[in-house]
């Protein structure tokens, strides 16, 4: 891996408003890179220092080892090209008129380069699948349309190093998605160093290798991945709570967002609770407890049930049992632990068909040790009474329990 730019020491201001204060990062050839951080921290002002829009007032920025202040502007354009926010483009040029605008750098008199200007504005549209559009006024184009237009003619500059400013906020989730696909393409493909500036954490985790996090106009974090995106920084930039999971097969981390913490500060009776729950019963009352900071187990839930998932998304324990299986005696004993534990158990909701009888047959032997709360929102007489056995229990449990009718009830207990 090859240094492609360094930032050193560098500082921008607004007339006397400091916007970037100390900033010192390094990018790689062939890295893609996210730039988060809250609105105002100074994003669009970093990505328009890098490439001269703006003057830093201290600091140097190299490409490959050479100051970019010594550069031409017509040199540095060959080596850096911007995809700005704003995609408007007024008048009426086609398609292939402003992609071959990317060209600009290169205008020679020569009839023989005019032809590698158009061979190359013509890959370019193909490589982002726009050729067909060629003709078209861009002012006619989807937002969409017009952003690949944009992309095709940074492309024609035969940059090194891609610069991209909130390139997904038009786009529906579909056009983000393939547009985000185009540029991981470049970059594995023909080794394009690309530096976008992102909102969507999610979006910026799924395709980048690297976060620069920005807050207060400095780099409050900077390196791969998997160090940037977690809990801890999330919460102290966004100043918002979020569980981090992480994709089975590419390892990438997921955001759960969870909105503030309003109440965590209110004592919780208990630290630790285990939730017997499924079918989506428990998928509110799963998100409050993590937001109120318990300890949380679940089970024994079968794998892909509602409740197993959003189980799994706020990292809570969860004793799992294959998908649409009863419950194995194996998987009852660990419940049993869990249960055991535990200061207190809820039951969320449960029906009490056959699926559910071990789960409260294993809370039944344990009855008279622990805090038990029935929640109750749906009328006991609506549910699966399909197992005399397991209402029987239900209702032996039911007796000890605390009984609450709705969420605002458990909320003032837990
Ligand atoms: N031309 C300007 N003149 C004066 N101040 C400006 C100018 N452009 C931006 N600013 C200020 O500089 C700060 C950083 O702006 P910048 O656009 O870099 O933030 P950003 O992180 O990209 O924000 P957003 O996420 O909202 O796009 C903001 O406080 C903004 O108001």
């Amino acid at each position: 891996m090859s240094l492609l730019l360094k930032v050193e020491n560098l500082d921008f201001k607004y007339q006397d408003t400091d916007v970037l204060k100390g900033i010192n990062l390094e990018v790689n050839a062939g890295d893609f890179v996210g730039i988060l951080g809250p609105n105002g921290c100074g994003k669009t002002t970093l990505l328009n220092n890098i490439n001269q829009w703006l003057k830093p007032h201290r600091g140097s920025i190299y490409l490959k080892n050479i100051n970019i202040r010594k550069l031409k502007p017509k040199i540095l354009a060959k080596h850096i090209a911007t995809v700005p926010q704003d995609t408007s483009i007024e008048m009426s040029f086609t398609v292939e008129q402003v992609v071959l605008m990317g060209r600009n750098p290169y205008l020679v008199n020569f009839e023989a380069e005019k032809e590698r200007d158009f061979a190359i504005a013509e890959e370019s549209m193909k490589y982002m699948d726009i050729w067909h559009l060629k003709e078209k006024p861009v002012r006619e184009l989807s937002g969409g349309e017009k952003q690949r237009v944009l992309i095709a003619r940074a492309l024609a500059q035969e940059p090194e190093l891609l610069l991209l400013d909130e390139p997904t906020s038009h786009l529906d989730i579909n056009y983000q998605w393939e547009l985000l696909g185009f540029l991981k393409k470049l970059c594995l493909n023909r080794g394009i160093t690309i530096i976008a500036v992102m909102h969507d954490i999610n979006l910026a985790s799924m395709f980048c290798d690297k976060i620069i996090l920005l807050k207060d106009h400095k780099i409050f974090k900077m390196g791969p991945l998997i160090d940037v995106i977690n809990e801890k920084n999330i919460k102290e930039v966004f100043n918002m709570d979020v569980h981090v999971c992480f994709q089975e097969y590419t390892g990438r981390p997921v955001i759960v967002f969870l909105g503030r913490k309003e109440n965590i500060n209110i004592p919780r009776p208990f630290n630790t609770l285990h939730v017997i729950c499924g079918g989506g019963e428990g998928e509110k009352l799963l998100h409050y407890l993590k937001k109120r900071g318990y300890e949380v187990s679940v089970g024994v839930l079968n794998k892909g049930d509602t409740d197993w998932l959003t189980a799994k998304m706020l990292g809570f324990d969860v004793i799992e049992e294959v998908p649409f299986s009863p419950i194995s005696d194996e998987k009852i004993e660990e419940n049993t632990k869990y249960v055991k534990k535990s200061e207190a158990v809820l039951l969320a909701d449960v029906p009490f068909g056959y699926g559910n009888l071990k789960n409260l047959v294993c809370l039944k032997n344990i009855l008279h040790q622990k805090k038990i709360f029935v929640m109750e929102e749906r009328a006991i007489e609506s549910r699966d009474y399909t197992n005399g056995m397991a209402s029987q229990i239900y209702r032996d449990i039911r007796d000890r329990a605390v009984v609450l009718h709705s969420f605002d009830e458990l909320k003032s207990f837990l």
